[in-house]
């Protein structure tokens, strides 16, 4: 079978984007550069392995979790060597994506072009076509240079195992990319669309322009709006945002009964106009029982994916006088953007009272609101 392993190479200084430290490990969007391409990585389900390549720089807190780790050399060229003799067990054909770990804008679209390309041809890269006038100047000239067949590369890279170990081991120390090695050599390089998302951070202001880039369109979003109540039960916890909290009673339902985590599903149902979640998860149906509704979530995120449509942000309000929500609400919010792959400032969960008034007022069970913001995937 077909391996296909990523190397993300994130051994560099990151001197020309001046930052406090090198740009791959600086946060963006809520994570750190590196994530970004990591999380892309690590979900794609064509992706078997992902090897990062890091100097003596890793910062403390930074989980490689599920990567393997080399370390880095003194040129983007021997660090992708380096990457390239920590992958495990290589075939001749195992397919390998090179990739910056300065570039975090990395799509699945992108890894399916490129593996796509791989199937018919030796290398594959992403690049956009020059758009700008190009001159090649001096003081004293200035010259128009065509820009027919000129275009600008980006990373991930492509390659099957044997090639490109064969190709580098010829090659200099110091390419301006991977292609480099192979293109002299007659090999069919395939380019497939690049996207501005994948621009590189290379200076101080790429940083705010990536960030932006990545940033979800925020032009009308669809909102959608969940209400969900369950009544107390003899028991001694109820789970909340999929978080077990100890109580004097239990919630009552026909699945965990995560009031919280149903007035969400709804929301997203709501806000992509796809009914709710009886009509997806119905109650009579056995396979739901005692189900974790953190299913029932990722489905409907899910859904409204293949509507084209992902999680901005949303917003959960639990509604009780006991348990107390507060000591946990932290746990539940991590819990929620762990499950829909958002970052922790795009979830929001609090909690109230009713002043002891109305049925959760009496203790007799708690009732759960949801609002949700969809915005449009970018689609490349
Ligand atoms: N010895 C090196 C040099 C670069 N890189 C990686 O190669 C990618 C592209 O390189 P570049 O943008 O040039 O990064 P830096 O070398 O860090 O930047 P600078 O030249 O500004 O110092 C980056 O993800 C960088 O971490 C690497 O792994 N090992
Ligand atoms: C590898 C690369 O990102 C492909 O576009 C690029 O060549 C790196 O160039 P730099 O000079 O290291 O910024």
């Amino acid at each position: 079978m077909n391996r296909t392993v990523a190397i993300i190479v994130a051994a560099g200084k990151g001197s020309r984007a001046e930052s406090e430290r090198a740009k791959q490990w600086c946060d963006l969007n809520g994570r750190r550069v590196i994530e970004w391409s990591i999380r892309a990585f690590q979900s794609h389900p064509a992706v078997d392995d992902v090897i990062i390549v890091t100097g003596p720089d890793v910062p403390d807190g930074f989980h490689s979790d599920g990567c393997l780790l080399a370390t880095g050399g003194d040129t983007r060229t021997q660090s992708v060597r380096n990457g390239l003799q920590a992958i495990k067990d290589p075939a001749e054909n195992t397919a390998v994506l090179i990739h910056d770990a300065a570039r975090p804008g990395l799509t699945h679209a992108i890894i399916d072009n490129l593996l796509e390309a791989l199937s018919t041809h030796d290398a594959a890269a992403p690049a956009l076509p020059v758009q700008d006038a190009l001159k090649r100047a001096s003081d004293t000239n200035l010259v128009s240079v065509s820009r027919d067949d000129l275009y600008r590369v980006q990373t991930p890279q492509a390659f099957r195992f044997g090639a490109i170990v064969h190709a580098l081991s010829e090659a200099a120390d110091d390419l301006v990319d991977d292609l480099a090695a192979v293109e002299r050599q007659g090999v069919a390089v395939k380019l497939v669309k690049g996207s501005d998302r994948l621009h590189k951070i290379t200076y101080p202001e790429d940083f705010d322009m990536v960030s932006r880039m990545m940033t979800p369109r925020l032009a009308f979003p669809r909102i959608g709006k969940g209400f969900d109540v369950h009544a107390f039960e003899p028991g001694d916890h109820v789970i909340l945002c999929g978080v077990k909290i100890p109580h004097t009673a239990k919630l009552k339902g026909h699945s965990d009964a995560d009031a919280a985590w149903h007035a969400l599903t709804d929301a997203i149902l709501g806000a992509a106009a796809l009914g709710d979640i009886g009509d997806h998860f119905p109650p009579n149906e056995d396979r739901w029982k005692d189900a974790d509704s953190g299913l029932f979530l990722k489905e409907a995120q899910n859904l409204a994916l293949k509507r084209g449509f992902a999680i901005g942000n949303c917003d959960v309000t639990i509604i009780c006088e006991a348990p107390k929500v507060k000591p946990h609400r932290e746990t539940m919010r991590k819990r929620t953007a762990e499950l829909l792959d958002l970052s922790l400032d795009a979830v929001s969960v609090k909690a109230t009272t009713t002043e002891a008034l109305g049925f959760t007022g009496r203790r007799e069970g708690i009732a759960a609101e949801a609002v949700v913001t969809l915005v449009p995937t970018s689609g490349d």
